[in-house]
């Protein structure tokens, strides 16, 4: 099948109100980052659209990419004719003359007319143009509901586009529009998708790992930066601020309050987090919580984790079962990294039975108690290195070790 662009379709909000020039310049931008890998195919912008031209590139492998761009509704491989009856004929003809008709194909025209000055209503393109085609393929079968072929054409002023497929893209909003936050991301199944729907909604991330050497390895390490890598195709790059955690992590450990561990570990990570977002300008935190997960993730433990911040905690999951996160995982391309069976900080000297319900004064309690904890965490900011990882960032070749940051230069 030949066709000529992709016509690219976008949510109501990009098109409207003072938003509008900031939305179609993130979309813009993300569209030509995803599309670099095509040096041919043209973004053309016209009348309020975004087209892409294709110059001999495969609309499959493009369509492929856009579906990372947030904000694109959806995609319409088409071949296009200037807006006169002759040339819609004659491109008509040609374009349905390129599909495999068997016997019987059922089909319909479904014209849109929305140039105005342009001198047939809609209704009478669908006879003007169905006629000869029935007369070109007299195998074509007229049917109006669910035919096998639907041959949209959309007429406007600068010309006339003609197409089958409506190909549904992400939707949500363009990358970035609605502010910046900072995302906790572990090595597990949730954190990521909870990044992608956040960058869904909008929002830019920085990615924030806590990581527990010697306790916890640089496979581990490496898994978390691989996972942003992953991320980062939808976004271009990606910072990845990698907490060194041990040294408050192993404080909580042997103050006889075993099964607070997690509580008091998560309002640590917090806290950090927090310093992080400040200085970083991000107004919210993303975990990856969904509710009554785990035991930290009880309405009762997320009340008090989440009381060591200020910030608005966003937690795209929390209503959602594991079934729909790990279909999202395999969707975007996480799971696999996911999967692998590098140890998260999390899982160290983690009591068998946590509570599910703590109490907010005992831990604030335990807290106070804690020696140096606030210099502690403070050496925990200060050690934190701090990455840009990109969709062709070598992570095994250039990644940091144990002893300290090595980062290849490329990444910035
Ligand atoms: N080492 C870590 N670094 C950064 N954030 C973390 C880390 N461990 C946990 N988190 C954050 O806390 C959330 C809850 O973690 P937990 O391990 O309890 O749950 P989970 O459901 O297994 O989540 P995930 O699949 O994302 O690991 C995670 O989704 C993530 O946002």
């Amino acid at each position: 099948m030949t066709y000529d662009m992709l016509l690219l379709r976008f949510g109501e909000f990009t098109l409207k109100g003072k938003n509008r020039s900031r939305f179609e310049r993130s979309v813009h931008n993300h569209i030509k980052s995803v599309l670099r890998p095509f040096p041919k195919a043209n973004i053309i912008k016209e009348y309020g659209r975004l087209y892409v031209e294709l110059n001999g590139e495969s609309p499959e492998a493009l369509a492929g990419a856009l579906k990372k761009v947030f904000g694109l509704v959806s995609i319409s491989p088409v071949r296009v004719c200037p807006s006169e009856l002759d040339s819609i004929i004659k491109t008509a003809v040609e374009f349905v003359g390129q599909k495999v008709l068997t016997k019987e194909t059922t089909f319909k025209v479904t014209a849109r007319r929305v140039w105005k000055p342009f001198p047939h209503s809609s209704q009478e393109m669908n006879h003007l143009v169905g006629s000869p085609l029935l007369r070109a393929y007299p195998q074509l079968k007229v049917q109006v509901k669910n035919p096998e072929i639907e041959l949209r054409i959309e007429i406007r002023q600068e010309r006339t586009y003609l197409f089958y497929e409506v190909i549904p893209g992400v939707g949500g909003f363009p990358l970035g529009t609605n502010g910046k936050a900072m995302l906790l991301l572990s090595g597990g199944i949730d954190s990521p998708v909870a990044g992608w729907e956040a960058m869904r909604r909008g929002l830019e991330i920085q990615c924030v790992h806590f990581y527990s050497y010697p306790y916890t390895s640089q496979l581990a390490k490496e898994k978390v930066m691989e996972l942003t890598r992953i991320l980062s195709g939808y976004a271009g790059r990606l910072k990845l601020h990698l907490v060194p955690f041990t040294d408050v992590q192993t404080s909580f450990v042997g103050i006889g309050q075993d099964n607070l561990i997690i509580t008091l570990m998560r309002r640590a990570m917090l806290r950090i987090a927090t310093t992080l977002a400040e200085k970083e300008g991000a107004l919210a935190i993303v975990t990856g919580d969904s509710l009554g997960q785990v035991a930290s993730q009880t309405l009762a433990s997320m009340n008090v984790i989440g009381r060591a911040t200020d910030l608005p905690i966003l937690r795209p999951l929390v209503t959602s079962d594991k079934n729909e996160i790990i279909r999202t995982a395999i969707d975007i391309g996480t799971y696999e990294t996911s999967i692998l069976p590098y140890e998260d900080c999390c899982t160290l000297f983690v009591p068998k039975s946590p509570t599910t319900n703590p109490n907010l004064h005992v831990v604030e309690r335990v807290e106070a108690s804690l020696e140096h904890m606030a210099a502690r965490i403070e050496a925990a900011v200060a050690g934190t290195e701090t990455l840009i990882i990109k969709p062709d960032t070598n992570i095994s070749a250039g990644s940091s070790n144990d002893d300290g940051a090595v980062v290849n230069e490329d990444w910035f």
